[in-house]
Order: C-alpha cells, then structure tokens, then sequence
C-alpha cells in the first residue's frame, strides 16, 4: 500500500502477468507514487507499461491484436493488478483464453461489455516516437478524440459505437444497392434517421471538449517548444455545415454513386497550422515531438480535471527523447505539480535516478532483464 493515499487519487498497487509478451510469469509492487523501470534495449520495460495500459482500456497501446499479447508460442495470457481509486480497492484481472476469448473481471465480477471498464481507470501513454497523431491520416486524430472522450463520458463510447455499427450497415445497404440495382430508398431513410441521434451527440460533445483540448495543446505546444509561434488548431467537420439530415440529404446521389457514406463524424479531424503553413506537412521532428507532448499533456489535463483525480501517466522512453532541461521541466510538470502516479522508462538508471532526485522526488526502482 501506498503510504500516502489520498481520498482523491487513482494508484495501481501492484501487478502480475502471466505468458504475457516475454515474460512467462513475473509480478511487480509499486510502492512509491514514482517508479523508474530500467533495464537494456529489448527487456520489456515498455511491456510492462503495456501491460497496465491493457488492464486499463482493455487492449494494447502498441499491438493491434490481442493474439501478439500471448507469450510466444504459448496458449492464452493473464494480467492481473490492484488498483486503488479514492480509498476503494479494486482488483481487475484480464484473461485472454486460448481461443482467444477475452475476459475482464474487478473485484471478481465478470465485465459484461469491455465498453463499461473504460474510463473507469484513467491512464496516459506517452510514447515519444509515436507521432502518428501529428503526422499520420484523420483516423489517428478521431482515435485520440476517442480514447479521450469516451474515458471522460461514458455515453461518448456507447453513441459512438451505435454510430459506427449503423455505418457500417449503411455502407453495406448502399453497396447492396449499387450491386443488385435496387431502389431500397426507405430502408436507407430509416438508417439515416437512427444515425441522427448518435451523431449529433458525439458531434456536440467534440465540439465542446475541443473547445477546451485545442486551447490547452496550443498553450503547452508555445511553453515546451519556447517560442512564441502562430499556431492554429481547429475542429473540423462535415456537421459544422448543417444538420445530420441535411448532410446526409445532400450527399445521397454521391453516396449511392461511391458505395459508401462519404460525408458524417467519421471524417472529422483536427487540423494544425504553424505560421499558416499545415503542421503535419511542414514541421521539423523536434516540434512534432513537441506537438506530441503537448497533446498528451493536454489529455492528462483534461482527464485529471473532469474525474476529479489524475490518470495514471505512463511515459515511455522520454529520456531518449527530450534533452535535459526539457525533461526535468516534464518530470517537474507531471510528478511535482501533479499527485498521480507516474511510471517512467529509460536504459539508464543512473539518469533516471538523478532525475528524480534532483526534484526530491522519492521513487521505486524496477529493473527488467532477460
Ligand atoms: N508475444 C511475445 N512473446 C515473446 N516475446 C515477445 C512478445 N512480444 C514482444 N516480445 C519481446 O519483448 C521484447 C521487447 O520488449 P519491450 O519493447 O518492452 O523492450 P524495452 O525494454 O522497452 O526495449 P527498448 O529499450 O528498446 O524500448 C522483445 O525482445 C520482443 O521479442
């Protein structure tokens, strides 16, 4: 246990895998706020963090599939870990059978949708060379928005769902449509209204949390960058220009001619502009690096503000990845003028160890090996 459990705080006590990535069974106890996990290239210090971010949205940061969880060669895997949340224990463990079939239980209770345990443990992965959702296609973005919102509002993550279940049989009616020359006008009025509703609710909800996000992403972009740029970051829509219905109404004729729904909130998008020029297109690896930990700040923030305690901050290789001054600003920031736990990874103890010394910071030490 933690020696100093707050009401308010969120801490993972400690945790075990089971055939997980390369480790055939090992546990960890983190009994300070701090850890610092060391250890060489390749000895699965960011599989351990994976491994908490798993038991907290219930799938990997890193892998697509859950199959490349599994040890290798080895039949089904299992994490299990302590979470403290406002004073009450909660015991989460997740199971991946050797069918494949994924099983999450807290406290012993089988989760019934996984949708229902996201949010309930907040947690952020900052992976510096993950830059995909500066540089990479809409989709990145709306996945970040995603992630984001649905841990902050449940009710986020079930219209979305809704919404993308209904696309999907929108897109296969209208495929059906083009393939089998038929007129089924009716049934796609009757998706297009069910839509309605979902849509606008994850619309009105981006637009409000955007409002807030973009503003805090441009102000920790200046502070970490240190200069004082021209930076733009807007919400972009289809719905910006009229309702569902009218959207949906006056794309019908290019929807049915291209098979698919070519106009809705999955084709929304972030858009950054640094000195009027498109960020992704134009900026150096440092600024999307920064743009990158600005983005993750701002999500620690927002997350800390509306649960009312910090999220869980994983960062990964940042050492690496940000020069002295910057990291010790960063390790400032998140360990000092935050109270959350944070779990850091880097191939040298001795840096790791300064670090936090140098901010008076008492922390655990975990080192991985072969
Ligand atoms: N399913 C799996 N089965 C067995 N080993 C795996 C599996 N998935 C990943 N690994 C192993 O995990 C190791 C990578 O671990 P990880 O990425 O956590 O290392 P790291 O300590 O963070 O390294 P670096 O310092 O290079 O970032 C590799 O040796 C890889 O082969």
């Amino acid at each position: 246990m933690w020696k100093y459990i707050a009401a308010n705080l969120l801490s993972l006590q400690n945790i075990s895998v089971f055939q997980y990535k390369n480790y055939l069974g090992q546990s960890w106890t983190f009994p300070e706020r701090v850890t610092g996990i060391t250890g060489r290239n390749g000895t699965g210090k960011t599989n351990l963090l994976d491994a908490i971010y798993f038991l907290c949205f219930t799938k990997s940061y890193f892998q697509k599939s859950d199959a490349q969880l599994v040890y290798g060669g080895a039949q089904g895997m299992r994490i299990s870990g302590r979470f403290v949340r406002q004073e009450e224990t909660y015991d989460v463990s997740a199971v991946i059978r050797e069918n494949g079939k994924k099983e999450f239980r807290v406290n012993e209770m089988p989760c019934e949708k996984m949708a229902d345990h996201i949010g309930q443990f907040p947690a952020v992965m900052v992976a510096p060379d993950d830059v995909q959702i500066i540089t990479g296609g809409s989709e990145e973005r709306r996945r970040f928005m995603d992630a984001l919102f649905s841990q902050v509002d449940h009710d986020y993550l079930v219209h979305l769902m809704t919404y993308n279940r209904l696309l999907q049989q929108r897109n296969s009616l209208l495929k059906q449509m083009a393939e089998q020359r038929s007129r089924q006008f009716e049934l796609l009025s009757i998706i297009d209204e069910q839509m309605n509703s979902p849509a606008s609710y994850v619309f009105e909800k981006r637009t409000l949390y955007l409002r807030q996000l973009l503003e805090e992403i441009t102000t920790r972009y200046i502070k970490i960058a240190g200069e004082q740029y021209d930076l733009r970051m807007q919400y972009e829509s289809p719905m910006q220009q009229g309702d569902w219905q009218s959207l949906l109404r006056r794309n019908r004729d290019r929807d049915i001619a291209s098979q698919r729904t070519t106009s809705g909130i999955h084709r929304d998008d972030i858009s950054i502009s640094l000195e009027d020029k498109m960020f992704r297109q134009t900026a150096s690896q440092g600024q999307r690096k920064s743009m990158l930990f600005a983005f993750r700040l701002a999500e620690f923030s927002l997350l800390k503000e509306k649960k009312g305690f910090a999220p869980i901050l994983l960062l990964d290789d940042v050492f690496e990845k940000l020069d002295q001054q910057r990291m010790q600003n960063l390790l400032y920031e998140v360990c000092v003028l935050n109270d959350g736990q944070v779990l850091v990874t880097d191939t040298h103890p001795d840096r790791i160890g300064e670090s936090f010394s140098a901010l008076g910071l008492p922390y655990q030490s975990i080192e991985t090996s072969r």
